[in-house]
């Protein structure tokens, strides 16, 4: 990150609202806790997702990769009253930790936290999801896009983050992770099925919206 990438950020945090104090708390242990701290949505992008859902007023959120509960908690922002949240990561050793936080923010009986891998666990979680947020190994992004869409009702939006890898994409990276990401972005954006554009906020957000059909 360059300095004004910085001064970006820096500013972006001041001119939106500020972080809530339970998220600031997660957000401080992440990075006192955990190897890689910058896998968390952060300030400005979790108020991103907080507006979204507001937006949406969802009855059911998918989260793919809930880390340490940070992004879960700014979807939950959004949610409607009796609404729930079904959350999946591979990482069974933060799980107490999660459930810790869920329970500060008086939303235990809300969030659904399933352990596992989570291509194993989509087909069989109750939908439809009105948001879904798909955020962990990329390398499996058009499986879980998929199995998002067939657990989506008409007009549920989908982020798909990390889709601009560091600019990689954009700049043509020849690796191969970077070709996997590239791949990805052009079979979603000839997708029909989907309204779709990509927010270049952080590492880039995809967002996907389920059409009617026929298509309105
Ligand atoms: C980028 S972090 C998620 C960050 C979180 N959504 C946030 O914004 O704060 C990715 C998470 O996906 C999890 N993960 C990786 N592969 C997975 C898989 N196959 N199934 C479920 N979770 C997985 C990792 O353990 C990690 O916690």
């Amino acid at each position: 990150m360059d300095m004004f990438d910085d001064m970006l950020t820096s500013y972006l945090e001041k001119a939106c609202d500020t972080e809530p104090p339970l998220l600031r708390h997660i957000n401080r242990e992440t990075y006192l806790k955990e190897t890689m701290p910058h896998m968390l949505s952060g300030h400005y992008q979790g108020r991103l997702l907080a507006m979204l859902s507001k937006l949406v007023g969802p009855q059911k959120i998918l989260e793919v990769g809930t880390f340490t509960g940070y992004a879960t908690l700014c979807l939950a922002e959004g949610l409607q009253p009796g609404g729930e949240i079904h959350t999946i990561d591979n990482n069974a050793e933060r799980e107490d930790r999660v459930r810790q936080y869920f329970q500060e923010a008086g939303l235990a009986g809300s969030i659904h936290c399933h352990i596992g891998d989570a291509a194993a666990i989509m087909p069989d979680l109750p939908g439809p999801f009105d948001l879904v947020f798909i955020d962990a190994d990329k390398k499996s992004n058009l499986r879980y896009y998929e199995l998002a869409l067939e657990k989506s009702r008409a007009g549920s939006l989908i982020l798909i983050d990390n889709v601009l890898w560091k600019g990689k994409v954009v700049a043509g990276a020849t690796d191969a992770q970077t070709q996997q990401v590239a791949a990805l972005n052009e079979r979603l954006a000839a997708d029909e099925r989907v309204d779709k554009l990509i927010l270049p906020v952080r590492d880039g957000l995809f967002l996907l919206r389920k059409r009617h059909h026929p298509q309105l």
